[in-house]
């Protein structure tokens, strides 16, 4: 799972301090950038989207799911993960929101029942698809959107940058396999089959997943950062 990653070599700062933004400007990377997750199918998804688009490595650690806005618990998040590997990381969030419940589950951390405080992933966990579906039951708009937050922290102490993807679609009875999270009860607009029910090709043409990505290839296209790693150019 960890890609050959190997615990802190030299670190790769980019070649400049300032790397908030300033897009154009050239920066050596001497490391793949270390995409950092606990969840396996999320790297599986995140391999065939990007495919040989951006060096990456990946490191299997569970990180702690942060409280705050999704952009803030994304940026936590990458600050850790840099801090950790002392390199670039790629870090992601997920978030599912129910329109009717203005956004819950979102990525949010909750108490249920009594004292379990818990956030989407135990979430899903506890309750289960039927769970979720139950949460809409008293409403008619069952419409809801995938959200995923990308964070780019380049080294430990820099400003992550985040990207935004969003797919739209409805809550609706688990159908397809059930391997993926909540993939067997998100149907995305425009489909008739539910996330799990697609190829995999296809939910990754669509998917909020395919469109954060997006966004992190161009940045990278964009700003012409240089890797320069075993002595390549
Ligand atoms: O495309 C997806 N389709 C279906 N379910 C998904 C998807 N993407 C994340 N999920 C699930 C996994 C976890 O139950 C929750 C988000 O939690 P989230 O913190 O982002 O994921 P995680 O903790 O499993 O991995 P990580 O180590 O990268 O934080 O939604
Ligand atoms: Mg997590």
């Amino acid at each position: 799972m960890s890609g050959g990653y190997a615990p802190s070599p030299p670190s790769s700062l980019p070649s400049q301090s300032s790397p908030s933004g300033n897009e154009g400007a050239m920066r050596v990377l001497t490391r793949p950038v270390t995409f950092v997750t606990g969840n396996a199918k999320k790297l599986e998804e995140v391999r065939a989207i990007l495919g040989n688009s951006i060096p990456f490595q990946s490191l299997r650690l569970d990180l702690p799911e942060l409280q705050g806005e999704p952009e803030e618990i994304s940026k936590g998040k990458a600050r850790l993960a840099a801090t950790e590997v002392n390199g670039p990381v790629l870090v992601e969030d997920t978030c599912l929101c129910f329109n009717a419940l203005n956004g819950l589950p979102g990525p949010y951390m909750y108490v249920l029942g009594t004292s379990t405080v818990t956030s989407l992933k135990w979430f899903l966990e506890k309750i289960g698809h039927e769970g979720l579906n139950n949460l809409l039951m008293a409403y008619e708009d069952k419409s809801a959107y995938a959200a995923c937050v990308f964070s780019l922290a380049l080294g430990p102490n820099t400003d992550p940058l985040t990207f935004v993807g969003k797919t739209m679609g409805k809550i609706v009875p688990a159908r397809g396999p059930k391997d993926f999270g909540w993939d067997p009860i998100f149907q995305p607009n425009g489909y008739e089959l539910t996330y799990a029910e697609m190829p995999k090709e296809e939910k990754n043409k669509i998917s909020h997943r395919s469109k954060a990505l997006a966004l992190v290839k161009s940045h990278f296209a964009a700003t012409g950062y240089h890797f320069q790693i075993n002595g390549s150019s």
